[in-house]
């Protein structure tokens, strides 16, 4: 479904990607993980078509996306979820959750914001609330479920677990790891190594912008020293 091909990603003197290959299929969790400032947000952003890249290739289901605007990324089945989540707090959730169907017919945005209330029912008991009074971790759900109102192909989530406390965290990830039941692929960039590893079916290990390791937890979890020391 995905494929990034070496691509690289500068912001005038400063390197944030480089030489960057990631593989997602139908289906698949993949984990981004890295220290701050190793590229992890750049690589989604050049993904979701929000930062140009430099060099290489984006190729979605075949077609090759290197250059195209983020709307046309999006239009294309590509959502992205930013850190924090992009909750606009004026408005309650149900209208958050209508952004996310914007560009369906009214009657099909309702259809899949119900399913999504049964996929969420914490978000069902909330409809009427502001966007600003939501704990973190139900702004992180109504980020999630607002992004899949559409039937993405591909989600890009940037840190979900940021700034929430622990059992929270296990919350979003059982939501994240939910998703799978789909055929929709999901690129997660993560700072905790283990957080990465308990969901995701492939790691990508990311320092100073590069790719410096790859490959299934149970792989990476043999060079956890390793792995612990590029996350600094
Ligand atoms: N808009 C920007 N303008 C200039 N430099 C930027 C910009 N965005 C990112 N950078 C730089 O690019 C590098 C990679 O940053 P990036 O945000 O991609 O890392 P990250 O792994 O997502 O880190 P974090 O976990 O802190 O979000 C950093 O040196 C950062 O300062």
């Amino acid at each position: 479904m995905l494929r990034v091909e070496s691509i690289a990603v500068r912001f005038g003197a400063v390197q944030a990607v480089q030489d960057v290959d990631i593989v997602v299929d139908p289906g698949e969790i993949v984990a981004v993980i890295g220290a701050n400032a190793a590229g992890k947000s750049s690589t989604l952003n050049a993904i979701a078509g929000i930062v140009k890249t430099s060099g290489g290739r984006i190729v979605l289901d075949g077609v090759d996306v290197t250059g195209w605007s983020n709307y046309r990324i999006a239009r294309a089945g590509v959502r992205q979820v930013p850190e924090g989540g992009g909750i606009l707090n004026s408005l309650t959730v149900d209208e958050n959750l209508r952004v996310g169907g914007n560009r369906m017919t009214r009657d099909d945005a309702r259809a899949a914001i119900e399913a999504s209330y049964e996929t969420f029912p914490r978000l069902a008991e909330r409809r009427n609330v502001l966007g600003g009074t939501l704990s973190g971790g139900e702004r992180q759900m109504l980020s999630i479920a607002r992004a899949t109102i559409s039937a993405p192909k591909l989600l890009l989530l940037d840190e979900p677990s940021f700034g929430l406390a622990p059992a929270i965290v296990s919350q979003v990830f059982e939501l994240v790891e939910g998703l799978k039941r789909g055929d929709i692929g999901v690129l997660v960039a993560e700072q905790n190594a283990a957080r990465a590893f308990a969901i995701a079916d492939r790691v990508y290990v990311l320092q100073q912008g590069r790719a410096v390791l790859e490959g299934p937890p149970s792989e990476l979890e043999k060079n956890s020293a390793l792995v612990e020391s590029y996350l600094g």
